[in-house]
């Protein structure tokens, strides 16, 4: 079994009683005409929000540029739900994505007593040392927590490869999240047994209402924190792999990842999508023509699951720097 104990604690069984209603979700109303701005934009740019919904959540949010006239729907209504919010420095990142994520961990334990993070690996893992310090290292309510990665690597916990590794010696061990509520995956298995496994615990938890379940049926996840490589992947979805088109299961494997290690488990596109909230954080020059593209609104074939994403019933809001989003600022003339 994947390596959380949840089931078995008397805190998650409570949760059953719990039901879950979904809550106002946080829409960009407002607008305003950017210079291009970062940091300065959390202090002296803070657009006046309604009550519903707490500050960081919406505010300075800068909206996308129309879609092609061409776009669907779906990609229209995906588009009005997302925001982007560029930063200076990835220190102001972090920042400003801590104050997103206690928020949210206030919000979803005020109204159903958890709050489910889900976290990639690679360079996302930074940007949440802001965290693990003061204040909210003493303020956050660390034990209605739980954690689950959107992707792995099928290798020990102790790898350096592993998600899990990282994402323990940054974040997971300098908080007092508890352990049986951080559900890794079963490193002992091969990678078809580790995503069986990781789905089964997972059905599991929404089974006792730990996690939410989604109107389509799947995992709800409160907080989905993603990062995104320079070739558009998103957890271990990658640009023309068949996994992309997966939707009869909740977590899949890859044996054939194109970035190494090649051994994988993956969330599927459905459960990514099924969020209630996605941050997508992504920094540096290496990925600015990935975000140009995926921000754009030139229309183009080659879609890369990056701009697969696309929420159910969820906000999803871009964490940039600068360098991240230096060719799109030529595009939308910011
Ligand atoms: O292999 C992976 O890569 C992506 C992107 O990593 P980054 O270092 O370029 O941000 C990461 O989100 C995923 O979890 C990881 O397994």
């Amino acid at each position: 079994m994947a390596s959380c104990a949840a089931s078995g604690s008397p805190a998650a069984l409570s949760y059953r009683l719990l039901r879950w209603r979904p809550s106002p979700i946080c829409r960009f109303s407002a607008t305003f005409s950017p210079p291009f701005s970062s940091a300065a934009l959390d202090r002296s740019r803070r657009i006046s929000l309604s009550a519903v919904c707490p500050s960081p959540l919406r505010s300075n949010r800068i909206p996308l540029p129309s879609p092609p006239a061409m776009a669907s729907d779906e990609t229209l209504a995906a588009k009005e739900k997302m925001g982007l919010l560029v930063f200076d420095t990835e220190e102001e990142l972090s920042v400003s994505l801590a104050k997103y994520a206690v928020e949210l961990s206030e919000k979803f334990i005020r109204e159903r007593g958890a709050f489910t993070v889900v976290l990639s690996g690679g360079s996302l893992i930074k940007f949440l040392k802001e965290l693990t310090e003061s204040p909210y290292s003493e303020t956050l309510n660390w034990a209605k927590w739980y954690i689950f990665w959107v992707d792995e690597r099928v290798v020990s916990k102790d790898h350096e490869d592993s998600n899990y590794k990282l994402a323990f010696d940054v974040f997971l061990s300098k908080v007092p999240i508890p352990p049986g509520q951080v559900c890794a995956i079963n490193d002992a298995l091969s990678a078809q047994g580790a995503a069986e496994d990781y789905e089964t615990t997972l059905k599991h938890l929404v089974n006792i209402g730990v996690v939410v379940k989604s109107a389509t049926g799947y995992p709800r996840f409160d907080l989905m924190l993603l990062g995104m490589g320079p070739d558009g992947h998103i957890a271990s979805l990658f640009p023309s792999h068949p996994l992309v088109n997966v939707t009869d299961k909740w977590v899949a494997f890859i044996k054939d990842s194109p970035k190494p290690p090649p051994e994988r488990i993956t969330f599927t596109l459905p459960v990514i999508n099924s969020s209630a909230y996605v941050a997508m954080v992504v920094a540096g020059a290496g990925k600015a023509s990935v975000v140009s593209k995926a921000l754009g609104n030139e229309k183009t074939t080659n879609v890369l699951p990056v701009e697969m994403v696309s929420l159910e019933d969820g906000e999803l809001t871009w964490f940039t720097d600068k360098a991240a989003v230096s060719m799109l600022r030529d595009k939308l003339s910011l």
